[in-house]
Formats: C-alpha cells, sequence, structure tokens
C-alpha cells in the first residue's frame, strides 16, 4: 500500500496578520486537492532541528483564517549555522516529509535558497507587513497593518483636532515605507515620512506649521527607519537586537521634541509598534494567504521546488526563489511624490 506523501510546515520570522490563513490553506488545499498529510514544526527552523513538531490534519486548521498571530509559533531560528543541511535533511527523513512550506520573509526565503541550493525540497510563502519583498506586488500582513494604522490615526486625528495639537504616529518599516505611505494616504496626513526619501526636518515644520494656519491639526506619519536629512543612520536609540541587527523605533519621540520647538505647536507621538503586526488579517489578506498556501502545495505536488508562490496583478505565480531575494521593494519616488501634492 502507498503511504501519502507528507510535506512539512513553518513559519519563521517575525509573525504576521494572515500566516494562520497561509497554513490552513496549504493543509485544505493539500488534502483535498493532492491527497497530502502535513505536520507543522513549532517555532521555525528550531523545530525543524529539534523535532519539535506535531500532526496537522485537516480538523487542526478549522476556523483559523482570521486568527492573529501563527499557531505553530516562530523564532530566528538560522538552519545553516544551527544545525546545517544534514541536520535539516535527518529531519525531513525521519518524518518522512517529501518537502517543506517555509512561511517567512526575507531572512526565511534565505535560509530556504541555501536549503535548496544543496538540494532540500523547499517551497516558500512570502510574509511581511512591510510589503518590501520583490517579485511579488504585495505580501500578505500589509494590509491588515495598514488597516490597524489607518484606524489608530484617526483616533489620534480627532483627539489633535479637539486640542489643536500636532499628532506624529509612528509606523512600522524597517527598510521600506510602504506602511506609512499607505496608511498616511488613507488618513491624510500632512506629512508622510519615509526611508527612501530624505527630508529636512525645517520642510517637515513647514508643512505642519501650514496645515495648522489653515485651521488643522496637524498630522505626521513616520516609518521607524526615517532619518532625517542631515543625519546619517535611522533612530535607533534601543541597540541592537539578538541578531545584530539595529532595534528600530523612537524616531516619533525625537520628532515631537523637534517638531515642538521649530512650530511652537504643542505636538504628541504615538509609537504604533507591534499593535501594527497583532491581531485578526483582514478579508484582502486572508483571501491573498488562502490562495498563496493552496498555490505553494500546488507548486509542491508539481515539483516546483527552490520557488516561491506570488501574487502579480490577481494572479498567483511561481518564481524561483532568487528573484524574491534580489533587490528589496522599496517606495518608488514617483509613489513618494504622489502623494507629497497634499502634504501641508
Ligand atoms: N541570508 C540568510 N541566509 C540564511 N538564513 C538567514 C539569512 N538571513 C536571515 N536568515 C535566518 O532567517 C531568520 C528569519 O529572518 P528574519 O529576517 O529575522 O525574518 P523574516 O524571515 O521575516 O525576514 C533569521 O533570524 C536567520 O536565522
Ligand atoms: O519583532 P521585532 O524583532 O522587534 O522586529 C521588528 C521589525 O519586524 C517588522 O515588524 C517586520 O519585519 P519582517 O517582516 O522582516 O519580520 C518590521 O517592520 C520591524 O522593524
Ligand atoms: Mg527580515
Amino acid at each position: 500500500m502507498n503511504l501519502p506523501q507528507r510535506l512539512g510546515v513553518l513559519t519563521s520570522g517575525g509573525d504576521c496578520p494572515g500566516v494562520n490563513a497561509v497554513i490552513r490553506g496549504a493543509v485544505l488545499g493539500g488534502t483535498v486537492a493532492h491527497g497530502y498529510e502535513f505536520v507543522g514544526f513549532r517555532d521555525g527552523w528550531r523545530g525543524v532541528l529539534e523535532d519539535d513538531l506535531l500532526p496537522l490534519p485537516r480538523r487542526a486548521v478549522r476556523g483559523i483564517s482570521g486568527l492573529g498571530g501563527t499557531i505553530l509559533g516562530t523564532s530566528r531560528t538560522n538552519p545553516l549555522s544551527e544545525g546545517g543541511v544534514e541536520a535539516v535533511r535527518g529531519s525531513m527523513r525521519r518524518h518522512r516529509l517529501e518537502g517543506l512550506i517555509a512561511i517567512g520573509g526575507e531572512g526565511t526565503l534565505a535560509a530556504g535558497k541555501a536549503l535548496s541550493d544543496q538540494g532540500v525540497n523547499v517551497v516558500g510563502v512570502p510574509k511581511s507587513i512591510d510589503n518590501d519583498l520583490g517579485a511579488t506586488d504585495y505580501t500578505f500582513g500589509f494590509d491588515s497593518a495598514v488597516q490597524t494604522a489607518t484606524e489608530a490615526i484617526d483616533r489620534l486625528r480627532t483627539t489633535g483636532e479637539s486640542h489643536h495639537r500636532c499628532m506624529i504616529a509612528e509606523v512600522m518599516g524597517r527598510n521600506a515605507g510602504w506602511i506609512a505611505l499607505h496608511a498616511g494616504m488613507a488618513s491624510g496626513a500632512h506629512a508622510i515620512l519615509i526611508p527612501e526619501h530624505r527630508v529636512a526636518l525645517k520642510q517637515v515644520a513647514a508643512w505642519v506649521t501650514s496645515a495648522r494656519d489653515r485651521g488643522r491639526a496637524p498630522l505626521v506619519v513616520v516609518a521607524e527607519a526615517f532619518t532625517p536629512e542631515g543625519q546619517d543612520a535611522p533612530y535607533a536609540p534601543r541597540g541592537l537586537d539578538t541578531f545584530g541587527r539595529p532595534r528600530l523605533g523612537g524616531i516619533g519621540l525625537a520628532l515631537e521634541r523637534e517638531l515642538q520647538q521649530l512650530t511652537g505647536i504643542e505636538t504628541r507621538a504615538t509609537v504604533l509598534g507591534h499593535i501594527q503586526r497583532g491581531g485578526e488579517p483582514t478579508a484582502f489578506d486572508r483571501v491573498l494567504a488562502t490562495r498563496l498556501g493552496m498555490a505553494a502545495v500546488g507548486a509542491a505536488a508539481a515539483g516546483r521546488w527552490g520557488t516561491m508562490v506570488s501574487l502579480r496583478g490577481t494572479e498567483i505565480v511561481n518564481v524561483g526563489l532568487e528573484q524574491a531575494l534580489g533587490a528589496l521593494k522599496v517606495v518608488p519616488e514617483a509613489r513618494y511624490r504622489e502623494a507629497a501634492v497634499l502634504f501641508g
């Protein structure tokens, strides 16, 4: 008797709304359309290296597409430095896995690519609230983060109007200003500050003053990695994380001081932080994530290892992992200029 083929699923790197919908899409699609069995590894590559896994039958993914976070847990374990390709291969052999579905951002996919180059069967599913991965039009999680940020900024606006204050909302975005651009446009910000585009603080102060002079409570949306003209690095007063990367966050509070001084307008900053990453995915993200999960299993069934699934227009396609890892997708200058027409 032929045993059913088995796939392992893991989620790695920062979590994001919609990860559970990918897991459900993969398990349901794989079970129904391809007769696959699934196991889930706990905490990303750590679970692979330490044989920490659980069976993922259809009933385990019941009703999870609207659930925030990841039912599998996540970590930033590096499978290459902490175990090596042989450890991953051994784990797959022990658990009789034909391949792995790796759900993660550029770090996870880079690890997936390195493993795939050495013959390990991997299909990637791109994830990031930052929307900064190449070779896909949108990453799931981004729409949810923008929705959460927009709702928060709308609230800042009403209290700002009551007190005639300038309000600053700091949003996430390690390398790219997509969340700031979209949430800023959606909430009608008077200035949007992103890492791709340097602006002098004097210019920001001029936008703030001009909005106030028209009787508005000025609203500034700033991405955590924005670097004002004249400074050489993003604001990262909290040192490095355990992987040696600067821990961003706090530029909003620095701007609060500086803009208040430059404009004389009472100013309050709010750092939205991980609130943007938690909670339920939007309907758009649930649909996108479900389709990506199903397509990832389709790619595995077709033997298209070393690829990732991605959104092109309205279609889900398959691209080589190297295409996703080439260059980060940052906000083009034309998109910034389009938004900047409405500043001040
Ligand atoms: N270039 C790389 N090659 C191999 N593994 C990597 C690479 N970059 C990151 N990783 C591993 O993948 C983990 C997840 O990446 P990270 O950037 O933290 O999250 P994400 O996958 O969301 O981008 C990292 O902690 C690291 O262990
Ligand atoms: O959760 P941490 O380690 O504080 O990381 C925060 C970073 O993760 C993000 O939320 C998402 O980045 P990734 O998609 O690469 O994981 C960034 O916007 C932010 O800078
Ligand atoms: Mg990353």
